[in-house]
């Protein structure tokens, strides 16, 4: 969990987290209760489940209970693009998203909307099969210039983006194998000017 004073009940590889924010300046007293569990099998359950609860601030009643799931992708990846606005290259011409999951979804989504990227390349897991291990450790271990390389598939901006699920569909200009990017869950995320 993210958020300051955030506290994370453990069990495996199974958590619940809170995370109570209170906002003076917008008057919000609110807290997100999410469990993240790490999937098993072909459990059809989301791997991050959230609901947010808001509490009028000055009787401390409760005054709305959201769910979190849309707010949680939304959230992450709008910190992801600030940062990814402060921090890339102006040279950035590659957006590389690794995992196809629901933070790869809305960060692919946010980022395109906010940055000039001419292409963009994405990697999964279970194209890989026993060679699961190398994607685990591409954040970690892949130097930059070899990332795009480590990626499944590609599509150029300049082509026409055919939507599938509301995603590129990458297909005939793909290089490497095509991936039916996605199937349902993103593990990481990164810009890079390599070619
Ligand atoms: N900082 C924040 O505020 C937040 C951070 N997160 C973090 O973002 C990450 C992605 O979350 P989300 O998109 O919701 O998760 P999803 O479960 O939807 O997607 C996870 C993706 O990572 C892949 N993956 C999982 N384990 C491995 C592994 N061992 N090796 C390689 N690939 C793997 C999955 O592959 P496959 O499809 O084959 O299963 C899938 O593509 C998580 O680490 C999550 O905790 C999420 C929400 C908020
Ligand atoms: O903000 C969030 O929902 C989470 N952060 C890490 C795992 C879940």
């Amino acid at each position: 969990p993210t958020a300051p004073g955030s506290r994370a009940t453990t069990l495996s590889a199974r958590f619940l987290g809170v995370m109570p924010a209170y906002s003076a300046a917008d008057d919000a007293l609110t807290t997100k209760l999410v469990t993240f569990y790490e999937r098993r099998g072909d459990s059809a359950a989301p791997s991050h489940q959230a609901t947010v609860l808001l509490f009028d601030p000055r009787c401390g009643s409760l005054r709305a209970v959201l769910d979190g799931s849309v707010i949680t992708a939304k959230r992450t990846a709008a910190v992801s693009a600030i940062a990814t606005k402060l921090l890339m290259p102006r040279s950035a011409e590659v957006l590389c998203i690794l995992g196809a999951g629901v933070q790869a979804r809305s960060h692919y989504e946010i980022f395109m909307e906010l940055f000039p990227f001419t292409e963009v390349r994405g990697t999964r897991r279970s194209l890989l099969g026993a060679d699961r291990a190398a994607v685990r450790g591409l954040t970690s271990r892949l130097p930059k210039e070899k990332l795009p390389h480590a990626c499944h598939t590609t599509v150029k901006r300049t082509q026409p983006q055919r939507k599938q699920n509301g995603w590129p569909s990458f297909g005939r200009e793909s290089r490497g194998p095509i991936c039916a990017f996605p199937r349902r869950s993103g593990c990481g995320i990164a810009a890079s000017s390599a070619r």
